[in-house]
């Protein structure tokens, strides 16, 4: 069996991600799931339900994980790849828990994890691996063999990520009427976390301010500003910048927030502006909402002509990349040393996120890393 298609000692892949409401009775108990013990005042959950409420309480999440899901199967498929692939969310159905133990049912015995979260932070990787260690110790409970979940290593850098995220920036800087196209900027953006968890993203070694989740975003953007330079022979500026925040107003969490630095843009001689969600997967609620509706009316209200780019979403090209980093992780675990596809100058992440990667403020147990209590 070639590499192409052997994804030996793996038997499933699974898709884990957020999930969310599907109607309007769901958005409440959603918002519960998400923020038990997270401390996020009364005030930001109503507005946020509020967020939902104006979309008919359905987060877009779940049918762009659907369609993903489906892509994945047709790739492999197609590529004689054969290696089913499962869906399982944190807050909301279908859940990890019941996920995984379908997959112990079916005979899973060695799960490689697709969190749809590019970059290293603790809501974006070791949260999910939480959630695998709670969903493994059920199963223990239950009195169930144990299938060995490992996650694939973070993709932010992977080609098939970083190009389609430059050729949708090129779509949108086409999409900006031919006058304001020149002076336009760049603002790619992600989802705020407080300063204190950026601090200590990544392993050790990189913690510091912003830690890995900061260097990693600004190593993508520059990237991806390098290209689009190249493509089209204008350096446009560029920043990196933040939105959604939550949390209590005291604590700093990580800035400038996209509408602030929108109402600056006019000042720094910008005549246009393309946001470019490029800390997101798909177009969920925190572009739809935050960006889409939110940002784009600030931008209309300073008269700033404004386009957002695509998320990868279900692109071939993202799910190729899926494909690709599944293979080269199999062929490692075999004991290969396969290329490990990376853009930009980070290199690639490590597959196994050692002790105290991304730690959370409370230390709980976590699963498919390095310090995972189980095998
Ligand atoms: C880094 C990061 C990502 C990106 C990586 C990734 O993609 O995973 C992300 C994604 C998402 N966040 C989402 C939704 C929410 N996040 C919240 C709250 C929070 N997010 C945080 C961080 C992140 N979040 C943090 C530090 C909090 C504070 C509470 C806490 O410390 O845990 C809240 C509570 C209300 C509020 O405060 O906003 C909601 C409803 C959805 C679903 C959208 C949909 O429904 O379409 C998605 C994809
Ligand atoms: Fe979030």
């Amino acid at each position: 069996m070639d590499r192409a298609t052997n994804a030996h000692p793996y038997d499933a892949v699974l898709l884990l991600s957020f999930g969310g409401p599907e109607g309007p009775d769901d958005v409440l108990p959603f918002l519960e799931n998400v923020t038990r013990g997270r401390g996020i005042p009364k005030e930001r959950l109503a507005e946020v339900g509020a967020h939902y409420h104006l979309f008919g309480g359905v987060s877009p999440i779940n049918e762009q994980n659907r369609t993903l899901l489906a892509a994945l199967r047709a790739d492999f498929a197609a590529q004689g790849l054969d290696l089913p692939v499962y869906w399982g969310n944190r807050n909301w159905a279908p859940y990890l828990t019941d996920t995984l133990r379908e997959m112990v049912a079916d005979g899973r015995r060695r799960i490689l994890a697709l969190v749809t979260s590019a970059y290293a932070s603790y809501s974006g990787c070791r949260q999910y691996r939480e959630d695998l260690a709670a969903a493994l110790a059920t199963l223990e409970e239950e009195g169930r063999e144990l299938p060995r979940v490992d996650k694939l290593r973070l993709y932010y850098n992977h080609p098939g990520f970083l190009t389609t995220v430059t050729e949708g920036v090129l779509a949108a800087l086409a999409e900006l009427p031919e006058e304001v196209r020149r002076g336009a900027h760049l603002a790619f953006t992600t989802h705020s976390i407080p300063d204190a968890a950026a601090d200590v993203s990544g392993p050790p070694p990189a913690h510091g301010p912003g830690g890995a989740y900061v260097a990693q975003h600004l190593d993508a953007a520059g990237y991806v500003a390098g290209a689009v330079r190249e493509a089209t022979g204008v350096d446009y500026p560029w920043e990196l910048v933040y939105q959604s925040r939550s949390g209590a107003p005291h604590v700093p969490w990580l800035e400038p927030d996209i509408v602030d630095h929108l109402r600056g843009l006019p000042g720094k001689g910008a005549s246009a502006v393309v946001m470019i969600p490029i800390g997101f997967v798909s177009d969920h609620m925190e572009v739809r909402f935050d960006l889409d509706t939110e940002a784009m009316e600030a931008a209309k209200e300073i008269g700033l002509p404004a386009v957002r780019s695509a998320t990868v979403g279900a692109d071939p090209r993202f799910v190729a990349a899926v494909r690709d980093l599944v293979l080269e992780r199999a062929a490692t675990e075999r004991g290969e040393r396969p290329g490990r596809a990376a853009l930009g100058d980070l290199g690639p992440s490590h597959d196994v996120c050692p002790a105290g990667c991304c730690q959370g403020r409370v230390a709980k147990p976590a699963a498919a890393g390095a310090d995972s209590p189980f095998a």
